[in-house]
């Protein structure tokens, strides 16, 4: 489904090149649940954001399906995105003019979906994550872990091929990461794919295949 191949990322810092990924190689199959873990500082986030596509300067090859992302201009590579992807973002980046609901709506938006259909979707969503309440209220009149929340109910609303989290359940009680990690499990078992950037043990268990990253590379990659 998704074939990486020496994707490299380095940002220049004067005359020195300072690499974030190196030489990264990588195949995801679809319903792949994979957790990718590493130190602080590894690169783990910038390699969720290549595979998102809001990381646009590497170089390597990407191929998702049938399309060859590194030939893509941005445009194309947006259109792909909104095909395909949810994406939890670790500063959940939700927008500040909307509320609640208007965020939830965004993703519904890029599908084919009547007004309706979508305000229908919107409810379910806000039920499931108990916040109808909260449906009104804009990103910053809720706490970090409501933020969270609504993140990872955005990812998800419009019932993406794949998801990539950015530690979804970072801010969040002990109790509704379960609940998150849950629910990840089964929109995995109904046939997501599912990349997650974590340093809990406890999500990555719920992976069937974890990814370690130290220094910009796939560790057991040989390095030279
Ligand atoms: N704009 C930038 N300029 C220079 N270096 C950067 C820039 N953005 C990120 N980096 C560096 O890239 C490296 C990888 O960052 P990244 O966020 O991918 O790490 P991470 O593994 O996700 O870490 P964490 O677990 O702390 O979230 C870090 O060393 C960071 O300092």
């Amino acid at each position: 489904m998704i074939s990486l191949r020496n994707i490299e990322k380095f940002y220049q810092q004067g005359p020195d090149r300072f690499y974030v990924l190196r030489r990264i190689n990588l195949e995801i199959k679809e319903g792949d649940f994979i957790a990718v873990m590493g130190p602080s500082g590894a690169g783990k986030s910038t390699l969720l954001h290549v595979l998102g596509m809001h990381d646009t300067s590497w170089t390597g090859e990407y191929q998702l399906f049938d399309h060859s992302i590194h030939r893509m201009d941005r445009k194309q590579r947006m259109e792909v995105y909104k095909k395909y992807f949810g994406f939890v973002f670790q500063s959940y980046h939700l927008l500040d003019d909307l509320t609640v609901a208007e965020n939830l709506d965004v993703p519904l938006s890029y599908r084919n979906i009547k007004k309706t259909e979508r305000q229908a979707i919107v409810a379910d969503t806000l039920d499931r994550f108990q916040m109808v309440g909260k449906k009104d209220l804009f990103p910053s009149q809720l706490s970090g872990g409501q933020q969270q929340l609504v993140g990872v109910a955005r990812a998800i609303i419009a019932n993406p091929k794949v998801i990539l989290a950015d530690e979804p359940t970072g801010n969040l009680h002990s109790s509704q990461g379960i609940e998150i990690m849950e629910m990840f499990k089964k929109l995995n078992e109904a046939g997501a794919t599912i990349v997650m950037v974590t340093h809990s043990e406890t999500n990555a268990s719920y992976a069937h295949k974890i990814v370690r990253i130290v220094d910009g590379w796939i560790e057991g990659d040989p390095r030279g």
